[in-house]
């Protein structure tokens, strides 16, 4: 039973609050809850998913499936670059948003990755900018298993102490963790004892959004909702999609949104701010659908320009990735198989049960590499020359040609790519760290970019997300080399004690055209992480951008967006901890214009 309840739609139809929020995932209840510290101040967020308590987004190892139930059912356009394959585009449609479905890795990129961000043109938004945010969020727990069980490290002080959000470590590790510790080690991979300091490159142990106590999940809207539900001043209204925002002239002043369960259309206002947090997908979306975006898609799409605004739905970006797989024998029991054999199985659920042990309280666990592009390739030097030799618009969706501003965003993101990919202070992918066969490697640098673009047949519904994998031939390059070096790392002896042997993409493949047509062939080969991000980046608007640092859309009054679309260029992390920092840093902004006018 749901320990919290959504308010009613008769209680806020034609209703004026100080924010209207679009979106109760991640980002939206973490900025809901600050706007309502001040008591003054009235908050509404409209969800279009439940409130739950679906067990599946409580106990940690559930959260190894992929929850069909609570996310949206979209799939990505035919995707040129992977042979015209179309993937689930994967995102939580639920209050809490990924927070309450995704695989609780909270983990950061390295600052390097951040400061990017700074140098693409938005002041404060670095590592030392974001830093204060990464902590406010969180309330960090040690590991309980010691330093001699696992040789789990950790530096306390990157993170708060008294934060909504859960940051701590499973009372569980597989035992061949170690195994694969010891593989990566004789590799001579980096080892950073923490990898929130800001250096996030080597093989690492990371928290994930735990609750210590309970070995239960911590997400938005546990952390951050459930705390202050009681506030008067704060509403939350779930099963309502926002189909768009009002505007009078360009100054936003509430939303129209449809209640699912009648399909009836109602109205809310906002008197200082409409925000917008319904994800990289649907933020750009909702834009479009209110006349705010490339014009050329919204006349397609029969949409009235308000606001001609190329970046509503350009940058698209995520990490790419080849699902790979190597069986193995002699594993040590328990291992991640254990849910297979009744016997482990059984053991494992009596453990949790009775004393929040045992390996059902980890998801994907706390052992992460993301690695430099020279320390997987020689190549390294090669990939990066012909990165920068490249013109850019031979590899960029057609709107990138039409308009100077994007390009412009694009190739100072592009040198800035290349240089990260030159050293060795910010990671080029992630490479499996499992002790079992699975090994999952992704891009984490992409030069591609996708779309998302009003479906012109049918408007109002899902959108075209065209993610354009490959489209630059880098990634494509990149993504091998990541195989190639999994290849290799599994013939590490400290590793034949497990007899691997290659199942995906198969040892038959040799060529890169092999590889890649190989791991397609087997449907292991995605173009997302669950990261979408980028669609509506902040930058300023020589650069393309949707948003200026301080988060309101340009053209427009009375209007910010503070999820995943503002990100610039994806770090190369799981994104969850870094939206959590977007968000506390974005309430703060919008807190100063409203409660500080004029400073
Ligand atoms: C399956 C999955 C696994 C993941 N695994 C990890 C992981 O292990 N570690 C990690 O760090 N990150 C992970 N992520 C990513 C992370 O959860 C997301 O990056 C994060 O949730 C993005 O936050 P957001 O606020 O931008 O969007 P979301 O959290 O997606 O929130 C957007 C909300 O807006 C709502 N919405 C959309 N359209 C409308 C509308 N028209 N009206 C009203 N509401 C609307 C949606 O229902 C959703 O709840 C995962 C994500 C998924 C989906």
């Amino acid at each position: 039973v749901p320990a919290v309840k959504s308010d009613t739609v008769s209680s806020i139809r034609g209703k004026t609050y100080d924010y209207v929020i679009v979106g109760g995932g991640l980002t939206g209840l973490v900025v809901a809850h600050r706007l309502s510290e001040n008591k003054s101040h009235s908050v509404l967020v409209l969800e279009t998913g439940p409130i739950t308590e679906d067990i599946n987004t409580i106990i940690p190892t559930l959260g190894n499936n992929i929850n069909h139930a609570l996310q949206y059912s979209i799939d990505s356009a035919p995707d040129p670059g992977l042979g015209g394959l179309s993937v689930g585009v994967l995102i939580g449609k639920v209050v809490g948003g990924g927070s309450v479905i995704n695989g609780m890795a909270f983990d950061r990129a390295s600052a390097a990755d951040y400061d990017a961000w700074e140098q693409l043109g938005n002041p404060g938004w670095g590592w030392n900018g974001l830093l204060p945010y990464f902590k406010k969020s969180t309330t960090f727990t040690p590991p309980k298993l010691t330093r001699k069980d696992f040789n789990i490290t950790y530096n306390a002080s990157f993170y708060g102490t008294n934060g909504p959000l859960q940051a701590s470590f499973p009372n569980f590790e597989f035992p061949d963790v170690k195994v694969m510790w010891e593989a990566f080690r004789s590799e001579g991979y980096p080892t950073p004892r923490e990898h929130a300091s800001g250096d996030a490159v080597g093989a690492t142990w990371i928290p994930t959004s735990l609750d210590p106590k309970t070995q239960t999940r911590s997400d938005a809207r546990r952390a951050y909702y459930d705390s202050v539900k009681n506030r008067t001043n704060l509403k939350l209204v779930s099963g309502v999609e926002v189909n768009e925002v009002l505007f009078d002239s360009l100054t936003a002043k509430g939303v129209q949104f449809t209640t699912l369960a009648n399909k009836t259309v109602s109205k809310v206002y906002a008197k200082r701010e409409v925000i917008l947090a319904a994800g990289s997908v649907f933020t750009p979306k909702i834009l479009q659908l209110s006349g705010v975006g490339p014009a050329d898609v919204l006349k397609a799409a029969g949409v009235k320009v308000k606001k001609d605004l190329a970046a509503v739905g350009a940058n698209l970006q995520d990490h790419p990735n080849a699902n790979m797989f190597w069986s193995t024998q002699n594993l040590s029991i328990p291992n991640p198989g254990f849910s297979s054999d009744p016997a482990q199985n059984a053991s494992a659920w009596a453990q949790y049960y009775a004393h929040r042990i045992g390996p059902v309280c980890q998801s994907h666990g706390s052992s992460l590499a993301f690695l430099s592009l020279q320390s997987i390739t020689s190549n390294y030097k090669q990939i990066v020359s012909t990165i920068k030799a490249q013109k850019s618009t031979d590899y960029l969706p057609a709107v990138y040609k039409n308009n100077p501003n994007l390009l412009r965003g694009y190739e100072a993101a592009k040198s800035i790519t290349a240089e990260l990919l030159s050293g060795t202070k910010a990671a080029a992918v992630e490479i499996p760290m499992n002790a079992f066969g699975l090994a999952i490697a992704a891009v984490q640098r992409p030069l591609s970019r996708g779309y998302v673009a009003l479906n012109t047949t049918n408007p109002t519904g899902n959108p075209i997300v065209q993610f354009n994998t490959f489209q630059n031939p880098a990634d494509r390059t990149m993504m091998i080399e990541a195989v190639k070096w999994t290849r290799r790392h599994w013939q590490n002896p400290i590793l034949a004690r497990f007899l691997p042997a290659e199942i995906t993409p198969g040892v038959a493949a040799q060529t890169d055209d092999e590889i890649i047509q190989a791991l397609l062939k087997q449907s292991a080969l995605t173009a997302t992480f669950a990261h979408q991000s980028g669609t509506c980046a902040m930058m300023p608007e020589k650069y393309g951008g949707c948003v200026s640092s301080d988060l309101r859309v340009y053209g427009t009054k009375k209007l910010s967006i503070v999820d995943a679309s503002i990100i610039p260029l994806v770090p190369a992390t799981h994104l969850q901890a870094t939206m959590y920092a977007i968000a506390e840093k974005a309430a703060d902004i919008i807190k100063l214009r409203h409660d500080f006018p004029g400073r």
